[in-house]
């Protein structure tokens, strides 16, 4: 790949992304970001020499050939319409949004009716290369779009197509916002080991490891359910069980699905408000 990639916003997902690619020996010269913050700018650059940075989005968009959305979704507006009025040939240059909630016929209007609009959901495990993005794109985009987007995404980890737009709502719930699920998770049970006298730092160390391990186990296991692997640590009549039932008295699985319902539904209201 050999293109010229900018980048709008310089936050946590922008800063994966670029960092991904240089590290998979994309030029920094090759990559362009802009954000207001000019702090965040410089710790990039310090970290990567040659990379351009800008605190004005239409001189970093330039010479681009594919432009990366990474600000909030409540910015896009008014981001996209300044930078289109200012850069006119955004309209055809790749866009890939990375933003939860714009819908791609929103990111066609704010951007002068672009073709070339890839929709993406990254989640936070990008920053340490273990990402699972999700990619929607409909019949205008040329594969050629579609292989770049998906190449950029792979710079930070596994990459999957969604077949319908309202997909990409579902990637959401299951993976862009699923970091916070294990997180909590795993702070509740690290809170509770530590009332019940465990110390702080060992807590975590034993709950994080066992989230590594079973994440891998399970990924190593393709072939078993989560519910077989459930059972594989459930002895008849000892602990796991007693915990595995407390679970389903208090509806764990009927919380969750709660949870998830309301990620998507404040996804689709999203389209609705940006
Ligand atoms: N954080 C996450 O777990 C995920 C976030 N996303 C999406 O990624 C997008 C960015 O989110 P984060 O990286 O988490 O946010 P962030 O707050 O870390 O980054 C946004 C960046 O945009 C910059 N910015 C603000 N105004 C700007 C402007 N006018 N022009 C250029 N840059 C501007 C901010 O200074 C900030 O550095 C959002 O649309 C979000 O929906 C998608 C998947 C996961
Ligand atoms: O919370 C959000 O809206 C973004 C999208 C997925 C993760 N963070």
């Amino acid at each position: 790949m050999s293109q010229q990639i900018a980048f709008i916003g310089a936050g946590n997902m922008a800063s994966a992304i670029l960092k991904g690619l240089i590290k998979q020996g994309k030029p920094a010269a090759q990559v362009h970001v802009s954000d207001p913050d000019s702090d965040k700018l410089a710790a990039l650059a310090d970290e990567f020499p040659g990379l351009n940075t800008y605190t004005n989005n239409a001189q970093c968009v330039a010479s681009a050939d594919a432009v990366v959305l990474a600000v909030k979704p409540q910015l896009m507006a008014t981001v996209c319409e300044p930078l289109l009025s200012e850069q006119p040939e955004l309209a055809n240059k790749l866009i890939v949004s990375v933003a939860a909630g714009i819908k791609v016929a929103r990111l066609r209007a704010l951007l002068g009716n672009a073709k070339r609009v890839v929709r993406t959901m990254p989640n936070t495990p990008c920053l340490i290369g273990q990402g699972m993005t999700g990619l929607y794109a409909d019949e205008q985009v040329s594969d050629a779009d579609r292989d770049t987007a998906a190449a950029l995404m792979q710079a930070v980890g596994k990459t999957a197509w969604v077949g319908s737009e309202a997909g990409l709502n579902l990637v959401i719930a299951a993976s862009g916002s699923a970091p916070a699920y294990f997180f909590m998770f795993m702070e509740a049970m690290q809170k509770s080991v530590e009332a019940m006298g465990l110390d702080a730092d060992t807590a975590r160390q034993f709950v994080q490891q066992a989230a590594i391990g079973s994440s891998h186990l399970a990924a190593s296991e393709m072939s078993k359910s989560f519910t077989e692997l459930t059972a594989q640590v459930t002895s008849k009549g000892g602990t796991t069980a007693e915990a595995v039932a407390t679970f389903k008295e208090q509806d764990l699985a009927g919380l969750v699905d709660q949870a998830m319902r309301a990620c998507v539904a404040r996804a689709e209201e999203m389209e609705q408000l940006f």
